[in-house]
């Protein structure tokens, strides 16, 4: 058996929000694919040292802090590697790049360089998944209500949402959801339907997000563009893995309105239960604007929230 091989690799973003990708030199496996800068952990160093390290002696930049990501297994002919990503935001220095045969800054949503490393691909699906997820309440707050607070949030840059509606007849609800994807597609934005595989497909949305309870009865993942699901513990989330989902939101981090009385997770539970996922996690529960720097210090990828989505707007 191949031994497992710990790497570190870091998404490094600019301030206008593209991030760095490194083209393989020469004289390496893989040569003129392109990675993300980064390297093996050496005896004795955490992963998030290691990239600190080899960031410092690849690029020249000094690190101030590093989040933790997602964790993703590859086979290699050469090796088994285990790949430890995390996003750096905060780094001073100019680049000085001694390991590569060029460097390029890229837009999450089309990364135009390639090819990528083999291990790579569904590292850029996750960055190309939005930072925050706007979830929909129109049954309690009325359709024509949600469709304006829609519009408006989609107007101030929401690119995700989920149609959640429980309690909610059949044919309103298509008629409502057809409607969320007419006014989101026409802002470039993405919509999941709740918990039918069908509906989404039938209103033409870009996914399906699936309540826990779906996740044990499925067996493969639906062959949809998005498909992810509301967790709440450690075994939910290691199936949503298993199935290969594109990402799993979790909760409650802290009270809500919605279920009130429900215990929650804290930051520290939620850092313990994402650690070493391989798909992108979102939080939920009580969360706000204000929330998102705790939330991807703890491993988030964004936030999903209900309220906090339309109240601004
Ligand atoms: N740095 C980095 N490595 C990646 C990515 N994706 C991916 O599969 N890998 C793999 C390729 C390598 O097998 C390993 C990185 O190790 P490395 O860069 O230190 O080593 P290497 O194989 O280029 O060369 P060597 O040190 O063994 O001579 O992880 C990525 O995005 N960034």
């Amino acid at each position: 058996m191949m031994k497992r091989v710990e790497v570190a690799a870091g998404v490094i973003f600019r301030r206008d929000g593209r991030f760095l990708l490194g083209q393989r030199a020469p004289d390496t496996f893989y040569a003129g694919y392109w990675e993300f800068p980064g390297g093996k952990v050496e005896p004795g160093e955490s992963p998030a040292d290691a990239l600190i390290r080899e960031l410092d002696e690849e690029l020249g930049i000094r690190v101030q802090g590093v989040r933790p990501w997602i964790t993703r297994e590859h086979r290699y002919e050469h090796a088994h590697v285990r790949l430890h990503f995390f996003e750096v935001a905060e780094w001073e220095g100019e680049l000085h790049d001694h390991v590569h045969s060029a460097l390029s800054w890229e837009r999450v949503e089309a990364p135009e360089v390639g090819p990528m490393l083999p291990a790579n691909g569904p590292i850029l699906k996750a960055l190309r998944l939005p930072r925050w997820m706007g979830i929909t309440h129109a049954a309690e707050i009325g359709v024509q209500r949600q469709l304006a607070q829609l519009d408006a949030a989609l107007a101030g840059g929401l690119r995700l949402v989920q149609v959640r509606e429980p309690g909610m007849p059949m044919p309103e609800l298509r008629a409502f959801a057809g409607e969320v994807v007419k006014r989101a597609h026409a802002c470039g934005a993405s919509v999941v339907v709740n918990g039918s595989v069908e509906l989404a497909a039938e209103v033409g949305a870009d996914g399906v997000h699936l309540p826990a309870a779906q996740l044990g009865a499925l067996a493969r993942r639906p062959e949809l563009e998005w498909v992810g699901a509301s967790c709440h513990t450690r075994a939910e989330l290691e199936r949503a893995a298993e199935l290969g989902l594109d990402y799993a939101v979790l909760g409650a981090v802290q009270p809500t309105a919605t279920h009130p009385g429900q215990p929650v997770l804290g930051w520290e539970r939620f850092a313990e239960l994402v650690r070493g996922l391989p798909m992108p996690v979102l939080a939920l529960g009580g969360l706000r604007q204000n929330d998102v720097e705790c939330a991807r210090t703890a491993g988030a990828h964004g936030i999903a929230a209900i309220r906090a989505s339309w109240d601004q707007s």
